[in-house]
């Protein structure tokens, strides 16, 4: 019979009746594909960027709750179409969300000992953006609490081309031997390469497709869909993910 552990006692955040989750099988690394803003809006007859605001409110409710139960590891991929598609008032209001998001939540992070980090191309976000992001990670580099994983103008087959360029290039440069090539060394030149694989996926809106997201890193973990919209997740939406993770984990348990 599983071992029922109440949730650590936080006075700041309402209790809500645990599902019985276990405390020390909380999976170490969550990913969460964050999909369904636009549809969200669209079904309330709003526009676009209302969505991505409403949807940057359950980004912070999301954090404290990984944070307070226990995640080590919480990435994060704003499954968004290329931006080109967008609209530009949308793609503007999109660059400016990270300032606007840092310069509100930025001292509560710090607060909570969460270590900010990004993933991806961080080259082509504009010069504010990039600043903003910069001093996020500047200044909560040394945290050792949650590790917040932001994915930016990320893909997991441009990761892995680039991988295999940087392996063969040591190869034609005579430092690596093709023998010496193997899985470990291919994980060292990915976007991940210092943090624990994801051990749960999680992604809103009903898709139930990887869209190029950590192909490589997720070839092991469990995978959560729900249909809800993003905008409309919340903390009993990621307990029951956790609990599933719990339950599967149990009725396969072994090895
Ligand atoms: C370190 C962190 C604080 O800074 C950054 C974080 C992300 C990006 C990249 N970015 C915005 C620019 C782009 N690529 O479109 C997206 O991924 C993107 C696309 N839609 N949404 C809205 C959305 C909001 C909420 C949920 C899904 C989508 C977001 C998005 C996603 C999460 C968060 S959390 C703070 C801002 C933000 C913006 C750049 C910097």
């Amino acid at each position: 019979m599983p071992i029922k552990f109440p949730f650590k006692k936080d006075k700041k955040q309402p209790r809500t009746e645990p599902l019985g989750l276990e405390e020390n099988h909380i999976p170490k690394h969550v990913a969460i594909i964050m999909d369904g803003n636009g549809r969200w809006a669209k079904n309330r007859g709003m526009p676009r960027i209302a969505g991505h605001k409403e949807g940057m409110g359950v980004v912070k409710r999301i954090v404290r709750y990984a944070s307070d139960v226990g995640v080590k590891v919480l990435t994060l991929y704003a499954f968004s179409t290329e931006n080109w598609k967008r609209p530009k008032n949308e793609v503007d209001f999109l660059m400016k969300l990270p300032v606007d998001f840092l310069s509100t939540y930025l001292p509560e992070l710090i607060e909570r000992n969460v270590q900010v980090r990004t993933i991806g191309d961080f080259d082509v976000l504009p010069a504010h953006t990039q600043k903003a992001v910069k001093e996020a990670m500047e200044k909560t580099k040394d945290n050792d609490g949650l590790i917040l994983n932001f994915a930016l103008n990320y893909g997991s087959r441009f990761e892995m081309v680039h991988a295999v360029k940087q392996i063969a290039s040591r190869v034609q440069e005579g430092e690596v031997d093709i023998s010496d090539i193997d899985e470990s060394m291919f994980s060292q030149e990915l976007y991940t390469s210092e943090l624990i694989e994801p051990d749960l996926l999680i992604r809103t809106s009903g898709e139930q497709r990887l869209s190029n997201f950590l192909l490589w890193q997720l070839a092991y973990a469990e995978f959560w869909f729900t249909e809800v919209y993003w905008p409309d997740f919340d903390e009993s939406h990621f307990e029951k993910a956790l609990y599933d993770f719990q339950n599967r984990k149990r009725r396969f348990g072994g090895v």
